[in-house]
């Protein structure tokens, strides 16, 4: 029965560029198969993809979003993923899940090999990811109804980005520039569209034979290279049987070996049944991915992964899982923890179920502890399912609460939009103090902020962070003397010292010696004046930070009654209060190692803008892993950093991405330098 109820499912994630018509096109599929009797628009907020309200205000989709529904007796589940490069993350782990993805792109606007570039572009990491992770995917070129024929043009250019070759599984039929209806390559039969009904079988179009001809061809020669018999049949010219077509589409998209393209209109439900009828015949079973992924098909342990965890607004927890092996029942224990309740979502609407077999995708209730991308088993024990890699932050703001007592809050509220959403960190940060949140870009920021608002009350006011200079010295000081005398009554205080101040190397820290002769300084009063050294330089003479700087103690004197480590303490304070002014202070700021990632035709504009903000190019190379893509290194002062990511994205047509690490610390060029202490800013938007 398993088996049954497993090859009955298909789970399919909505995956492209932003705006492509992902949200638009799971609307089209449920309405279609009558998960819903009246189809919403994007732009009227009322879809079944774009239900959160973060996602209404901004007509774009910021998570992901299941909807499950039934076709010819098969539940499809799919996903419709945000198809923003910061919300990357949230497509990344629902691709884990899935059998298969429908790539939604657009036609390019300038048919020319520019234009068609540009488009295709978009699309490379997510290629990428899919090429990478062996996902099977069709895509489905939407709104053809903008622009004259161009589909085999676009789907050519597509074959830039991607490591499987693209076949074509139809054939658009355009009358007066107007997309009427598509030719099936595999039947050769044509259709005709309707608004609101399915597409009605017509004559194949005379004037289009010759270029239906020539596509059907070319997706024969594709299947053929992973069939020899097929190839045989082609060059022996004898005419494959229809059955055999199909058996191979079905065959190579399973094992992600081609990649079949359909068109359509979305908003108008035109090419969206074919598009299911493919998924149906065509596209992987939830055994056979789990098979691919090594998982028992028949084994009974029950074993899911989370793609996606929502806090919901009422405060609920929910999960949305991918079963891979064995049975979910009611209440069961997964990782420890009983889950509250198993449902099927169509939306934000939830439809509470008793079971859910291996391969469903379903959403756990109030499973706390667990978070995106968790590995869930009877007995929390099975090895970790590989999951999405967590994209490195890229942008931050520092964000604190509008109201004071609310910071207590912040945290745990913090921790659960984490929970949600891997690819968002905070932290205090050590030297600033500020709470810094960050993430993949303005707008991913922006939606975390609205949900602390909206969800946990929590308005918060956000700044540009603070960059964490530090201060070193530049020249040594010998003998500066510090005496601290101080007679209140009773008890005197007085600790009396003499120190050597020199600069370290970049990167040395801090150290403290001491070379006292003849017992000066008491041996019991020698840690009173570290700790006062210390203290001090926590805030240098230029208000940072010191480092890179070492102390030793090298003479003083003592009081017999008045002494005290406190008071030897303080007499070390007022020593580096003078000798440090003595030592040229200058300001460091940390810098960092940076890796660029772009498509090659962008490389010399990144570099243009890595030296533009006082960066210092390593070097660059082609990627080995990936073709027409450059790696550049590079070190970047953490000041010009803020929004480096905004400004590569416009440079690279939104497909740049960089990864950072602190590397070292930098002095600070003088001019540069002057103009932070003066007016706290480096000029760049940075304080
Ligand atoms: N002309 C035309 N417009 C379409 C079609 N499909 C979608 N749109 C429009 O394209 C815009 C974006 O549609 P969405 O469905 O929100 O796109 P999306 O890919 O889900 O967007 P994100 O998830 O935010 O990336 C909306 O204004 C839709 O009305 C289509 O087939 N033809």
């Amino acid at each position: 029965m398993n088996e049954n109820v497993r090859a009955s499912t298909r789970n399919v994630a909505i995956v492209g560029p932003y705006l492509s018509g992902k949200t638009t096109l799971l609307e089209s599929l449920l309405s279609v198969t009558g998960a819903i009797t009246r189809k919403g628009s994007v732009r009227d907020g009322n879809t079944v993809g774009d239900s959160a309200a973060e996602a209404r205000d901004r007509q774009m989709s910021v998570e992901v979003s299941a909807a499950s529904t039934e076709y010819e007796g098969v539940r499809f589940t799919f996903v419709d993923c945000p198809g923003s490069v910061e919300f990357a993350q949230e497509t990344y782990n629902a691709l884990m899940g899935v059998d298969a993805a429908v790539v939604v792109c657009e036609p390019a606007n300038d048919n020319n090999e520019n234009g068609l570039r540009q488009k295709v572009l978009t699309l490379a990491p997510l290629f990428k990811f899919l090429d990478d992770w062996e996902i099977p995917h069709l895509v489905f070129i939407n709104k053809m109804d903008r622009v004259s024929n161009n589909f085999m043009d676009m789907l050519h250019a597509l074959k830039a980005v991607s490591k499987r070759p693209l076949v074509p599984h139809q054939y658009p039929i355009i009358q007066d520039e107007q997309l009427t209806g598509f030719i099936d390559l595999v039947s050769e039969q044509a259709y005709q569209y309707h608004s609101g009904a399915p597409a009605d079988p017509i004559p194949l179009p005379a004037s289009l034979k010759a270029q239906e001809q020539a596509a059907r061809a070319e997706m024969l020669e594709e299947l053929a290279n992973f069939d020899d018999h097929l190839l045989e049949e082609l060059l022996e010219e004898i005419e494959p049987p229809q059955e055999e077509i199909l058996q191979d589409l079905k065959l190579e998209l399973g094992a992600d070996l081609v990649v079949p393209v359909f068109c359509g209109v979305a908003d108008r439900d035109f090419g969206v049944r074919p598009l299911l009828e493919a998924l149906l015949r065509e596209a992987p079973e939830p055994q056979d991915t789990a098979q691919r992924r090594g998982l028992g098909a028949t084994a009974e342990t029950p074993i899911a992964q989370v793609l996606k965890t929502y806090y919901t607004p009422q405060g609920g927890k929910l999960s949305l899982v991918r079963v891979w092996q064995g049975k979910l029942t009611d209440g069961i224990v997964l990782n420890g923890t009983r889950a509250g309740g198993i449902y099927r979502l169509l939306g934000q609407q939830q439809t509470s179920i008793n079971e859910a077999e291996a391969g469903e995708v379903v959403a756990l209730s109030r499973l706390d502890g667990v978070k995106t991308g968790d590995t869930l088993s009877a007995n929390g024990q099975v090895k970790e399912l590989p999951k999405a890699e967590i994209l490195k932050p890229v942008y931050a703001l520092a964000i604190a609460p509008e109201k004071r007592n609310d910071e207590v809050k912040l945290s745990a509220a913090l921790t659960k939009l984490l929970e949600e959403d891997p690819s968002l960190m905070w932290e205090q940060h050590g030297d600033t103090h500020e709470v810094i949140l960050w993430g993949q870009g303005e707008i991913h920021l922006q939606v975390a902020l609205d949900r602390l608002r909206r969800k946990y009350n929590l308005p918060m006011g956000t700044h540009l962070p603070q960059v964490p200079y530090k201060e070193t010295i530049r020249k040594p000081a010998a003998s500066v003397h510090g005496r601290y005398k101080h007679q209140s009554g009773g008890h005197g205080q007085f600790g009396d010292v003499y120190l050597d101040i020199k600069p370290l190397g970049r990167g040395e820290g801090f150290n403290f010696s001491e070379k006292i002769v003849g017992g000066v300084v008491p041996k019991q009063y020698i840690p009173g004046v570290e700790v006062g050294v210390r203290e001090f330089l926590v805030h240098g003479p230029l208000g940072f930070p010191v480092v890179d700087v070492a102390v030793t103690l090298t003479n003083g004197s003592y009081h017999t009654v008045d002494s005290s480590e406190q008071a030897f303490k303080q007499a070390a304070r007022l020593a580096m209060q003078t000798g440090m002014t003595q030592c040229e202070p200058t300001l460091l700021e940390p810098i960092a190692s940076v890796e660029v990632n772009t498509p090659s035709e962008f490389t010399s504009k990144v570099m243009q803008l890595v030296s533009g903000r006082r960066g210092q190019i390593l070097g660059y190379e082609g990627r080995s892993d990936w073709s027409g893509w450059d790696k550049l290194t590079a070190y970047l002062p953490q000041a010009e950093m803020q929004n480096f990511i905004v400004e590569l994205r416009s440079l690279t047509l939104g497909v740049g991405s960089f990864q950072w690490q602190y590397h070292h610390l930098q002095e600070v060029p003088d001019k540069l330098a002057e103009r932070v202490l003066a007016t706290g800013s480096n000029g760049n938007g940075n304080r």
